[in-house]
């Protein structure tokens, strides 16, 4: 991260959140440590915003079980560790908490190992809140809970949130304040930013910006893997 900090260039952060456990993916290795390509997920996570010159600092908040000692190949690199909580809106929390002093925070999830250059730039160049996204193929369907369908909203106007989720950090800090206060909670970033702070907007994201999931999620990360390393 060699950034050159100036009174007038916003001083940009990224907090990569990967405290989770897993449930969803189960096995003997947490998702987030699992080898993709010889690499593990969340290194290929945290490579690209440790190596952008504009972001200065990088905050990985991790399970709390394994933040002393970090795994090896975590150590070393100029990354400030914090220790995740329950959910992933206490690790995003934790995360801001050592990034306060900045300008703009980068919020992006440690089990999205394919994330590209482009992709950050356009969240960290935004003004305000945008997410990278990208526009849903499928037909969604609302449904209740016996299964029926109660709608289908227009495809045209739907798309996939993904991360990085880019805002100003006071803005963020503070409407994960009021969220805490109200004890409301969201599966991503961006909700708590529109209820309490703002507009957000999208940016394209990428078809390849996978969040491993799923135990079926690791072909398709392995395929993608080998498509972006043979360069
Ligand atoms: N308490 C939590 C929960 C999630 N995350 C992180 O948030 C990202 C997206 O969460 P998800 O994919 O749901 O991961 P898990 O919560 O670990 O998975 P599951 O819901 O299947 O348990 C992941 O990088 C995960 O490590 C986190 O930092 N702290
Ligand atoms: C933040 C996110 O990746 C946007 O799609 C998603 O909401 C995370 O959900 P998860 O259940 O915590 O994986």
């Amino acid at each position: 991260m060699s950034t050159t900090s100036s009174p007038d260039i916003p001083r940009v952060a990224a907090v990569i959140v990967a405290g989770g456990s897993g449930r969803r993916f189960g096995g003997p290795v947490r998702k987030q440590y699992l080898s993709i390509g010889g690499q593990p997920v969340l290194l290929r996570a945290i490579l690209p915003f440790l190596r952008h010159p504009r972001i200065e600092r990088v905050v990985v908040v991790l399970p709390a079980e394994d933040v002393e000692p970090p795994p090896a190949w975590l150590q070393g690199m100029g990354i400030v560790l914090a220790a995740g909580g329950a959910e992933r809106g206490d690790s995003v929390r934790a995360g801001l908490a050592l990034v306060a002093d900045c300008d703009r925070v980068l919020i992006h999830d440690g089990a999205r190992p394919f994330i590209d250059r482009d992709t950050i730039d356009r969240v960290l160049e935004a003004e305000g809140g945008a997410i990278a996204a990208v526009p849903v193929t499928d037909t969604i369907k609302q449904v209740d809970e016996s299964g029926a369908i109660t709608g289908t909203p227009d495809r045209a106007r739907l798309w996939q949130a993904q991360t990085p989720q880019g805002f100003p950090c006071a803005a963020i800090l503070h409407a994960y304040d009021r969220a805490a206060a109200d004890g409301f909670a969201a599966t991503d970033d961006a909700a708590l930013f529109e209820r309490y702070a703002g507009p957000v907007r999208v940016v394209m994201g990428s078809p390849r910006n996978l969040k491993v999931t799923r135990p079926e999620d690791v072909a398709v990360a392995e395929a993608i893997a080998a498509e972006l390393d043979r360069g």
